[in-house]
């Protein structure tokens, strides 16, 4: 989770190839209207993102009842999203937020195309961003190093939350 160009695509799909896991993509599950919207730097509201949540929860669940675990990309910027996929999918949910600054993501989302996200949205994402609490299943990593080192991050927190049960 994180906001646009926090690298939730980048790190995500190198986390499932590490878990030998199917990848969910969150941007493709959104529909024409709130791509159009986006499209038209227009942030997305709340009725706009709970059947977009609940459809890649649906997804979750299927890749989780073929495979047993899925890795997915999906800016589940509010807590209250976030609560809405974990009552959603079923088995344990955890949130790796990609933490970085407005300065940095601005850098790396003006030098990346993206089909439909206007860098103009960063500043919508921020102020709508609310930080995972101590009481969720979350982690929040600086992503100022390498995806890969962000992977084994990633992979190394899963395993101790597991061993601490
Ligand atoms: N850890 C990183 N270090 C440097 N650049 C990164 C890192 N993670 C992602 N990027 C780059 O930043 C841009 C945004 O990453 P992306 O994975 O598309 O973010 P998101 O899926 O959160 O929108 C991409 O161009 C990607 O190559
Ligand atoms: O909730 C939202 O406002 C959108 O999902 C948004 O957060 C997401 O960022 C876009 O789909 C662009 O995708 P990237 O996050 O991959 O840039």
């Amino acid at each position: 989770m994180g906001v646009s160009g926090s690298g939730k695509s980048t790190v995500g799909s190198l986390a499932a190839r590490a878990l030998d896991c199917r990848f969910l993509e969150g941007d493709s599950f959104h529909d024409p209207a709130a791509i159009a919207k986006m499209q038209g730097g227009v942030p997305l509201s709340d009725e706009d993102r709970w059947p977009w949540l609940d459809r890649i929860a649906a997804a979750a669940g299927q890749a989780i009842a073929d495979d047993g675990r899925v890795v997915i990309a999906c800016s589940a910027l509010r807590r209250a999203y976030r609560d809405r996929l974990r009552s959603a999918i079923p088995g344990t949910t955890r949130f790796v937020m990609l933490d970085n600054s407005r300065e940095e993501i601005l850098q790396r989302l003006t030098a990346r195309s993206h089909e439909f996200m206007p860098v103009s949205l960063l500043d919508s994402q921020f102020a709508v961003l609310e930080r995972p609490a101590a009481d969720e299943p979350a982690t929040i990593l600086l992503s100022n190093v390498r995806p890969d080192a962000l992977c084994t991050q990633i992979l190394g927190w899963m395993g101790s939350v597991q061993s601490a049960g």
